[in-house]
């Protein structure tokens, strides 16, 4: 059974009168890869830097095994170090060796000898990530990694995460982008009002709760909406009628079978279903009328 890299118990912290994490608790098993999600000013970067030691917690138990690399939301360089520079210092800071492979497939090297206030934000946040494998950690957290990345740094990043993983690398994300969370990660932990409202893989979020479908039919003429009761009609878009669905079988047999019994030919028809950021949007939305 794979080792836990990571235990976080009740973690909470409070800002004055503000209280931002009222006892979260999370688990990281090495080569896990975690998300943190939730809305703006879900106290994610506080959570996160609270972990890291970066912040003092008010109370909690945290449990860090092995090496912590760690790139922030947003941090800086003196304006005149070169990115070679820069490398070694940390390193030898730190003690540890350099990860020379990460280094290229960042495309440190191609950096040469620009000094950092010459690097765009994208080329500086993967001299940061860089900078954060010094020592290949066991435990790795990225906050927003991908923020500023042009496509081909988002892709050299996300090969980067595949190659940590394989070796074993614990990492937890802060990210808003679904899309990465979806292909990346094996656990989310979702905090909202200063909990975690969720916590499992991405297919169990997807599965959890009021998860529907969404069915677009084209007919001949339109179907008589209030005859069914196993979809409900919410509007038109582009020539289709558009149907929510609980029980998608269901749905589609019933509306199939109305347009049959009706003489209505059917033309097209599309299926969607709920997509990771559709259930996302449900938790902020959830928080935001509480
Ligand atoms: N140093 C601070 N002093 C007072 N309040 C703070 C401080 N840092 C953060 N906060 C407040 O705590 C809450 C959580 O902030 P945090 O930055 O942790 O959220 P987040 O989930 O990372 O947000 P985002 O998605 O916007 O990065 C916010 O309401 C923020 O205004």
């Amino acid at each position: 059974m794979s080792k836990s890299a990571l235990t976080v118990q009740n973690l909470c912290k409070r800002y004055g009168e503000k209280e931002v994490l009222k006892g979260v608790s999370l688990t990281l098993k090495e080569g896990e890869i975690a998300a943190l999600l939730g809305p703006n000013g879900a106290g994610k970067t506080t959570a996160l830097e609270c972990i890291e030691g970066l912040r003092t917690r008010d109370s909690g138990r945290v449990e860090i095994s092995g090496r912590l690399g760690v790139q922030l939301q947003s941090s800086s360089l003196p304006a005149t170090i070169r990115p070679q520079e820069a490398l070694e210092l940390f390193r030898r800071w730190n003690g540890g060796e350099r990860d020379r492979e990460a280094e290229t497939e960042l495309g440190i090297d191609a950096l040469g000898k620009r000094p950092y206030r010459a690097l765009s934000t994208g080329q500086k946040r993967r001299l940061h990530l860089a900078l954060a494998l010094i020592g290949r950690p066991s435990l790795l957290f990225l906050d927003e990694p991908t923020a500023g990345l042009d496509v081909e740094g988002r892709a050299a990043l996300h090969r980067q995460i595949g190659r940590l993983k394989e070796r074993g690398c614990a990492i937890l994300l802060a990210s808003h982008d679904m899309a990465e969370v979806e292909r990346l990660c094996d656990q989310i932990v979702l905090l909202k009002g200063g909990r975690v409202a969720f916590s499992g893989s991405p297919s169990e979020l997807l599965c959890q709760g009021e998860t529907g479908a969404q069915i677009s039919l084209k007919t001949s003429i339109p179907l008589d909406a209030a005859a069914l009761h196993n979809c409900r009609f919410t509007g038109e878009h582009q020539g289709y009628a558009l149907y929510r669905t609980q029980q998608l079988g269901e749905g589609l047999w019933e509306l199939l079978s109305l347009a049959r019994s009706a003489g209505v030919r059917v033309e097209d028809l599309r299926v969607e279903h709920q997509s990771l950021e559709d259930r996302f949007l449900d938790f902020a939305q959830q928080e935001e009328t509480k």
